[in-house]
């Protein structure tokens, strides 16, 4: 152990001890992390990350949906500020890198740049975004969504709940989110957003490269699905008379996952979340929910599979005699990156050594959101055996390190 620390940098100690650190908030007995918009343990991670930005001298401050800033003041009047930084929500049972890193990472590099070059021209801040998963509540970039202006809470549909029926309204105000109490989160003074994050796939690691440079994000869009049969007796009802929900969904969801093959590689679907009514042994399922998550590079291709899922959809409630309902609440267009910061960033990779791709994103990510709107850049290190959104993601404190340090440069280019 002695042995393996003395031949660790600093960098390399600090981000595994930070990320080890933050994965407390949400850990649970089987080394999973889960931290969902608005629990408990997503406002102590919030709260113990502006203790470590005012710790950082950063001025710590949230926003009114639950952003958490720590800013470096520039000492040039009236130029913009550049964020940086990721989300510190995570899906149920999720790892310690996804989102966590970004944020860290940030921390890390502005703490490095402050106590080497001292105040920079341009001002940073280093941002915890409060939700990017759409994990609880079925939406996402609820943090990013509203800096960037395409969401406002006031707004906002009353008939969001979580899965204990719990209204997105009354989650966020049990923490006096939502209330007018903090700076509103809508802003126009941000020139840069910058995002380290793991790639979540293998492409790196089967290269042997440190540092994938997004050229561009997938689009995605996701559904949820509601098939209503009748729940009736499962001794007595004839096998020829059942509305049954539960068989409905199940001969969709396999035709659906069928459909998919025939666009090779390119189409990435996934139902990943079924609540099933009554839900006992003793009784044909009368009610079922479930999601779909589709992705692709090219916005056509998710248009007509979505209408191919329409239309799949009511084919098989004709059949089944049961009915069906589809409500589509995400839609987000594939996004390129900035030209400019990916030029930077990979000048950067040269100039350290620190070996590259180019790469498109089949994740999500706020980028996704900003890039749009400002010039933004993603950076991944790589993950092991490609795994994310699971406990066993990993990325060994040196390739983390490579991550940070193209980091720290390209915002020393940027701010100083
Ligand atoms: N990087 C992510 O894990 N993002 C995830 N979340 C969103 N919102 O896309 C996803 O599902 O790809
Ligand atoms: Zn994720
Ligand atoms: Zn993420």
């Amino acid at each position: 152990m002695v042995a393996e620390m003395k031949g660790k940098s600093k960098l390399c100690l600090q981000v595994e001890k930070d990320l080890q650190w933050l994965s407390q908030f949400g850990a649970d007995t089987r080394k999973g992390v889960t931290r969902l918009l608005y629990s408990t343990e997503w406002y102590a991670a919030q709260e113990a990350l502006k203790e470590k930005m005012t710790e950082n001298q950063l001025t710590a401050y949230y926003d009114d949906v639950g952003n958490l800033y720590g800013r470096l003041e520039g000492i040039e009047q009236n130029q913009k500020t550049i964020l940086v930084g990721s989300h510190v929500d995570t899906v149920v049972y999720g790892g310690k890198y996804d989102g966590a890193f970004g944020i860290i990472a940030g921390l890390i590099a502005v703490e490095h740049l402050r106590k080497t070059y001292g105040m920079p021209k341009r001002s940073i801040e280093v941002v915890s975004l409060c939700e990017e998963e759409g994990s609880r509540f079925p939406l996402t970039y609820w943090g990013s969504g509203h800096i960037v202006g395409l969401y406002s809470y006031e707004n906002m549909s009353q008939e969001i709940k979580d899965r204990e029926n719990i209204t997105l309204k009354k989650a966020m105000e049990q923490y006096q989110f939502g209330k007018g109490h903090y700076k509103k989160p809508f802003r126009q003074d941000i020139s840069h957003f910058i995002e380290l994050h793991i790639e979540q796939g293998e492409q790196l690691e089967k290269k042997q490269l440190d540092i994938g440079i997004v050229s561009s994000i997938a689009g995605q869009k996701r559904f949820t699905v509601t098939v209503q049969g009748e729940s009736n007796h499962a001794g007595t009802t004839p096998m020829t008379h059942r509305k049954d929900a539960l068989a409905a969904s199940c001969r969709f969801i396999t035709s659906l996952l069928d459909m998919s093959k025939k666009y090779e590689e390119k189409l990435y679907m996934t139902v990943g979340k079924l609540d099933v009514s009554p839900n006992v042994p003793n009784v044909i399922p009368g009610k079922v929910s479930f999601s779909i998550d589709i992705r692709h590079g090219e916005d056509g291709v998710l248009d007509k599979v979505e209408h191919e899922i329409k239309v799949m959809l009511r084919e098989i409630a004709i059949n089944a005699g049961v009915t069906t309902e589809i409500n589509r609440w995400m839609n987000e267009k594939p996004v390129q990156m900035d030209k400019n910061l990916s030029e930077i960033s990979k000048n950067i990779s040269e100039e350290k050594n620190i070996s590259y791709m180019s790469m498109v994103s089949g994740a999500g990510h706020d980028s996704q959101v900003f890039g749009p709107k400002l010039p933004t850049c993603l950076l991944f290190v790589p993950s092991k055996n490609g795994i994310s959104h699971s406990p066993k993601e990993y990325t060994s404190a040196e390739q983390l390190e490579k991550g940070i340090q193209v980091l720290i440069e390209l915002l020393y280019k940027l701010a100083y």
